[in-house]
């Protein structure tokens, strides 16, 4: 029986080796963390990720051939093949501090590896990771293996939250690369069977290590970059009165381009296109390229500027002042479908609003107090490490009341923001709402889910992202 172990038990390696186990019953996978309360919680009805369809997944082969363990050692030592889904976080201090990808985890992982194995391995490249790191592994590998033959593999992984089964059971393509030699061919053809189980063969793309790690990267800043441009058209379309969701689709319907990822928002968030695109900046900039890395670098700055773009709409919109205002906050999650709140453009917006002494009433059907305290008090980056090693934040945000209902969040509020679009935010009783909140009352969608012309009869003040300007808001044009 082929022997899996994944190092990282989080929001890759979890849903990622609970479907291998459903689509491989012969094949045995363990998943391991160094957070004891992830695996507790993994072994439990309350599992520490919500992902739709995830739980039934977990249900149907846990204690099979699905097993979560913080006994790392153990299970390193008797696998066949070992992924490494380890926090790969933006370095904070010393070289390369605010760019670069930090490598303790994947460098401890290695070591560790080195250390407990007694037979041969295959080694999966799973957290998203820099070129040439498996160069880097490589040698920390060989340097301490007394003789055992270990294989790098690169297996980027390519789900998005909120749909991760789905992509997972279905995705565009798996990406492995590996070594051409004889041995590194042997090795992508192990892990090739392992996917061929479900995904069919000519989705599987084989290719050499350094694309499999670049593509990973380059995928995230196309990704990131779409967004940011439509944002970028957004401002535009606000100046001259076009509409972003008209402009989105009409450049969309050409083939070449495509119509997804084209929906204009407040700016994207989660743990992964900041980091990585900071990381492919800084990889060119080591490698002599500074007009590259200032390309990227502006699918950045971009995102940066709608996020300020909002907080200024809000404050000049309500008479240049937020102070003492309660302001509801609808979403908190960097998306729908997720509770992650990790780079998601609320803390932003909130950091914002808070900075001109408004209050916040949040509400998000997934993310608690807890969190949502937690990531206002957070510095930069602390977020992606394990949770365990991650520092407690001191104090509450006094301004800040985290809600469990989209109507007390808004009651009295003079105005309400939409950060996150979670279906149930179209389906509100806006009449209601309306009726509880301070006049004149404003609508600030960041992620356009209202009928703003509904809401206008309602009698509210609406701003949607890169939509024709309320009469109101054209007099008190928001710079960013
Ligand atoms: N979140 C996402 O949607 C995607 C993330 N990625 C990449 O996958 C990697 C992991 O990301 P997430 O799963 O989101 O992070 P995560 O923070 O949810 O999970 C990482 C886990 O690794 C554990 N860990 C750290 N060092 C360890 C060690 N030495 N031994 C055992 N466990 C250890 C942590 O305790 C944590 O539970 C990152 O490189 C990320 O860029 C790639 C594709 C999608
Ligand atoms: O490497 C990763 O971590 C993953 O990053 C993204 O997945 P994810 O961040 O989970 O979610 P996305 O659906 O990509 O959304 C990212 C952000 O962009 C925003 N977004 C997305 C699409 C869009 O049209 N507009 C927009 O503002 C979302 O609201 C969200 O804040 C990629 O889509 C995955 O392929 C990749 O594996």
């Amino acid at each position: 029986m082929v022997k899996i172990c994944c190092l990282g038990a989080g929001y890759v390696g979890g849903p990622t080796m609970a479907v291998i186990a459903l689509k491989c019953p012969e094949v045995e996978v363990a998943v391991v963390d160094i957070s004891v309360s992830r695996i507790n919680a993994w072994n439990s009805d309350q599992l520490p990720i919500y992902e739709p369809g995830l739980e039934e997944v977990v249900k149907q082969c846990r204690g099979k051939n699905l097993f979560f363990s913080s006994d790392v050692e153990k299970h390193v030592m008797e696998a066949d093949i070992v992924f490494v889904s380890v926090n790969t976080p933006t370095k904070t201090q010393g070289l390369g501090a605010g760019k670069a990808a930090d490598l303790t985890y994947w460098e401890s992982a290695a070591r560790m590896i080195a250390d407990v194995s007694k037979s041969d391995k295959i080694v999966v490249e799973k957290s998203t990771v820099p070129v040439k790191t498996a160069e880097a592994i490589e040698k920390i590998l060989t340097h301490n293996s007394k003789g055992i033959n270990f294989q790098i593999l690169s297996n980027p992984e390519f789900l998005a939250e909120g749909t991760a089964i789905q992509d997972l059971f279905n995705p565009d393509r798996v990406l492995i690369g590996g070594r051409e030699t004889p041995e590194g061919a042997k090795a992508m053809q192990a892990l090739k069977d392992v996917y061929a189980h479900w995904v069919p063969v000519e989705r599987i793309i084989c290719s050499n290590l350094w694309s499999a790690e670049l593509s990973k990267l380059a995928a995230n800043a196309f990704l990131a970059q779409r967004i940011s441009s439509v944002n970028a058209i957004s401002a535009l379309c606000e100046a001259t009165g076009a509409d972003v969701t008209q402009v989105s689709h009409s450049v969309g319907t050409d083939s070449r381009i495509g119509p997804k990822f084209l929906n204009a928002s407040v700016g994207f968030g989660g743990s992964c296109f900041q980091k990585d695109i900071l990381n492919l900046v800084y990889i060119c900039e080591c490698n002599g390229l500074p007009e590259v890395a200032n390309y990227w670098k502006q699918v950045i700055k971009i995102n940066d500027y709608q996020k300020n773009r909002f907080v200024n709409r809000v404050v000049s919109s309500m008479f240049n002042t937020v102070s003492g205002k309660k302001i509801a906050i609808l979403g908190f999650a960097f998306k729908k479908d997720t509770g992650d709140t990790r780079e998601t453009p609320a803390i932003d917006v909130c950091e914002g609003l808070l900075g001109d002494k408004a209050r916040l009433s949040i509400y998000d059907p997934q993310v608690s107090e807890e969190q949502i305290q937690r990531d206002l008090s957070m510095k930069k980056f602390d977020w992606d490490h394990p949770i365990h090693l991650q520092p407690m934040s001191p104090t509450a945000v006094k301004q800040v009341s985290v809600v469990w209902d989209a109507y007390e969040a808004t009651k009295d509020a003079h105005g309400l923001c939409i950060l996150t679009e979670w279906d149930e935010f179209k389906n509100l009783d806006y009449e209601r709402i309306f009726d509880n909140m301070q006049k004149p009352a404003f609508v600030f969608d960041g992620r356009n889910v209202v009928d703003a012309e509904k809401l206008r009869k309602i009698g509210f003040i609406v701003y949607s992202i890169g939509k024709p300007l309320d009469a109101w808001l054209k007099d008190m044009p928001a710079v960013a």
